[in-house]
């Protein structure tokens, strides 16, 4: 995928309220406008990354991009979750994210059970390929502003 490393963002958008409720997994759902503007050849499927809310602290994160198909959804849908316990929800903020590398297709499963598990299992290998020299020094470069622009901002 040439278009990885990925970089977007957008205002946190309410999806179904699955997530959170269902799985005991909740997801920051990024706006229409987002999703729209993907490159093309940044197919549907399962992603890990890094997240920022609201320009805070910079999180691991695991995205899915599609339409879920265990829930057969009609709209294709963005949505992280971010590896970090968070006090309240940040609906309406602004996330940042930044796509690093792809780890499966979407797919439906037989019971609520198995989906659970799979995204268990993505968030482990998100946790350990985002440790990574390489990707740690993305994270760095995405996120951490440089004097430069620290001193244009005067
Ligand atoms: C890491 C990750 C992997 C996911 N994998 C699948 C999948 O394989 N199939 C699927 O139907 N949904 C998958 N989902 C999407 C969930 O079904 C979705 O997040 C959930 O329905 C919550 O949606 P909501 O934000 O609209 O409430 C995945 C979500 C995450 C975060
Ligand atoms: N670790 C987290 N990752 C993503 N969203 C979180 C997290 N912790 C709290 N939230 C909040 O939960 C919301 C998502 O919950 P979810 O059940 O998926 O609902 P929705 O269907 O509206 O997206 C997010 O918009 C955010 O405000
Ligand atoms: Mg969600």
């Amino acid at each position: 995928m040439k278009t990885l490393p990925f970089f977007c963002r957008g205002k946190v958008v309410r999806g179904f309220g699955r997530g959170s409720k269902e799985l005991g997994i909740p997801t920051a759902n990024f706006p229409d406008s987002v999703v729209e503007r993907l490159p093309a050849d940044i197919s549907t499927g399962i992603y890990f990354g890094w997240a920022s809310v609201g320009g805070g602290d910079i999180h691991k994160m695991v995205m899915s991009i599609g339409w879920n198909p265990y829930y057969k959804n009609t709209k294709k849908s963005m949505e992280a979750h971010i590896i970090h316990k968070f006090k309240e929800d940040f609906y309406g903020d602004v996330l940042s994210v930044v796509i690093l590398g792809y780890i499966r297709p979407e797919r439906s499963f037989n019971s609520l059970d198995s989906l659970v598990a799979a995204i268990h299992n993505d968030i482990e290998e998100a946790q350990r390929r985002l440790d990574s020299p390489e990707y740690r020094k993305l994270r760095d470069d995405f996120f951490t502003p440089t004097r430069d622009h620290i001193l244009n901002g005067h």
